[in-house]
């Protein structure tokens, strides 16, 4: 029976959440947290209202150890200790491995050990009774030393398929042995969402489902499928990471996992309405950890998952957001975008000028003439979907102006390789820049470790005397795409588009894009469009004169 050290079970529909970013998500290729990583990240789950947050292997690297040698304080949540059963032949108190893992300042361990027979014989090389003894030793060992104890099945599916007496033997002895969680992994990720209802149904006959928990890897992309077919069989723990993180292709995506649960299937978790709406900053915070860009695409969080491109959806979604959304981004956190293209029409306008607040008649002649002009640029190489500070300069230029608040009338950049008076090589970039501002000329040099990098910083040297406010802004990405030439008979020149996100001191981010066949001259249009957007909004003055 279960151990009395637990989270108590108040409802039959309450699922528990088991986050496992900081243990499988760990074995992600290319994620290497640090200990503040994993301490930021658990404060952030906490706060999510994660129930259990499994921290790490106390004993198998030197991360987790000063993890677990100084758990973050937790306000909600259970941190976890995992590892694996005893090794064959000692016993669990003399088990080296099973004590570092049972030593860890946390009230929960979840121990891993193998519930199919061709593991056992091939990869334990070991009796199968022998086995069944490793998983009820360890638990029980858990148990008396004070700890929540949870057993994660290893390969429980495949080892139902090849021999379901064995595999229901292992989780039998692990529930009887006092775990809290019997959990059923799908560890290679190979089950189908219709195989694990019927094989966790089975098992909820011998395993209270109130004890059974599920954890599915995503190799057939149905990890969050598999996930909710085991909670429709009856599981209440389910465990995935932020974003889907894991070994191969990933766990269970989390992130999706709660709003299906909350929203779609009238589960009740420790993540309520009013904490569902931290979903979509927990998503993009691992992103930022991580120091990678986030998907766009992923379910609920990701940024497009509720921008609007196609003018029929647009018409639409004006008159009613439910036409093309399955929920309302809020709930989430997340935002709808209107997204202005080539797959645009007159309905995609008119809800960017909303957004961006122009006010204007619907029946404006120039709005079919913006709409024209867009899918012409477009078809030329421009992508103002993701380029909205561009297009809303194009919108402003064409329907109610745009202070010309300079001009670059010239630049010129050279490119040196050199090797200086110390031996050392240097690679420098020298640009010159003319602008006009305020009808007078100005000329500036500067150097650069590019001639991007070089002739923004002359155009910056012209400018921030007249316009303080571009001195906080700075670039925080830059893009490059070479396009095939638009047109047949252009010749073989292809075209470069350039496209920039910038940041001030607000934190505002707006991108601008720029298209020339010289990628340099594709560069300073979209920095030109840049530091323009930036001063309309500063509210700057064109300069009456240069005195
Ligand atoms: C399905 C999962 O994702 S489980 C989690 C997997 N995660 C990890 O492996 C990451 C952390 N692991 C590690 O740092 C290391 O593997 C350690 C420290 C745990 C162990 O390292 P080592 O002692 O060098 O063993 P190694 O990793 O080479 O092999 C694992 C050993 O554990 C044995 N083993 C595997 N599963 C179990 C189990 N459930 N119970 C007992 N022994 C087991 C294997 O048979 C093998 O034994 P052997 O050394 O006699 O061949
Ligand atoms: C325990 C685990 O991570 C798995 O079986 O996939």
């Amino acid at each position: 029976m279960a151990s009395d050290s637990t989270i108590d079970t108040p409802d039959a529909d309450r699922v528990y959440l088991f986050d496992t970013t900081l243990r499988d998500g760990q074995q992600t290729r290319g994620v290497d947290f640090t200990v503040a990583d994993k301490a930021a990240i658990a404060r952030a789950l906490d706060q999510l209202g994660i129930d259990y947050i499994e921290g790490g292997w106390p004993g198998a690297n030197p991360t987790d150890d000063r993890f677990f040698a100084e758990p973050p304080k937790m306000e909600n949540a259970r941190i976890v200790a995992f590892g694996m059963t005893r090794r064959p032949g000692r016993s669990a108190e003399n088990d080296p491995g099973l004590a570092g893992i049972l030593d860890a300042r946390v009230p929960a361990v979840c121990l891993v050990g193998k519930t199919w027979d061709f593991h056992v014989d091939v990869a334990l090389e070991i009796e199968r009774d022998e086995n069944v003894a490793m998983v009820r030793d360890s638990i029980a060992r858990a148990v008396t030393v004070g700890r929540e104890a949870m057993f994660d099945c290893e390969h429980f599916f495949d080892g139902f398929k090849a021999n379901p007496d064995y595999a229901l033997e292992c989780a039998e002895a692990a529930y009887k042995s006092g775990a809290r969680w019997v959990v059923l992994c799908d560890t290679n990720g190979g089950t189908l969402p219709h195989e694990i209802e019927a094989i966790v149904a089975t098992v909820a006959a011998r395993v209270p489902g109130t004890h059974l928990g599920i954890h599915c890897h995503n190799d057939t992309g149905n990890a969050v499928a598999n996930s909710l077919a085991a909670i429709r069989a009856g599981a209440r723990q389910v465990q995935g990471t932020i974003n889907g993180l894991g070994e191969r292709c990933g766990n269970a995506d989390m992130m999706a996992i709660i709003p299906n649960l909350v929203v779609k299937m009238g589960m009740t978790t420790n993540v309520g309405a009013d904490k569902l709406t931290q979903l979509t900053s927990v998503s993009r915070m691992l992103d930022e950890r991580l120091n990678r860009s986030s998907d766009p695409h992923r379910a609920y969080v990701g940024a497009a998952a509720f921008a609007h491109k196609g003018g029929l959806h647009v018409s639409a979604v004006q008159k009613d957001p439910k036409t093309y959304e399955h929920v309302e981004p809020g709930i989430v956190g997340n935002q709808r975008h209107i997204l202005v293209s080539d797959q645009a029409g007159r309905s995609n306008i008119l809800a960017r000028f909303a957004e961006i607040g122009v006010e204007i008649d619907p029946k404006h002649p120039k709005i079919q003439r913006l709409v024209d002009e867009v899918k012409e640029k477009e078809f030329l190489g421009y992508s103002y979907d993701s380029a909205e500070a561009s297009f809303e300069l194009l919108a402003r230029r064409l329907i109610q102006g745009v202070p010309e608040f300079f001009t670059i009338e010239r630049w010129r950049v050279m490119d040196e390789r050199r090797f200086n008076a110390r031996g050392d090589l240097v690679i420098e970039s020298e640009a010159t820049a003319t602008l006009t501002v305020g009808g007078t000329a100005h000329h500036e040099v500067a150097v650069g470790n590019g001639p991007v990098n070089a002739l923004d910083t002359a155009i910056r040297k012209a400018l921030t005397p007249k316009f303080p406010a571009i001195q906080t802004m700075r670039l925080i990405d830059y893009k490059v795409r070479i396009l095939p030439p638009a047109r047949d008979g252009d010749g073989t020149d292809a075209t470069t588009r350039v496209m920039i996100e910038s940041e001030d001191e607000t934190g505002t981010t707006w991108r601008t894009v720029g298209v020339s066949p010289n990628i340099i001259d594709a560069s300073i249009a979209a920095l030109s469009d840049a530091i323009t957007w930036k001063l309309l909004r500063a509210g700057a003055a064109v300069p009456k004169t240069d005195a």
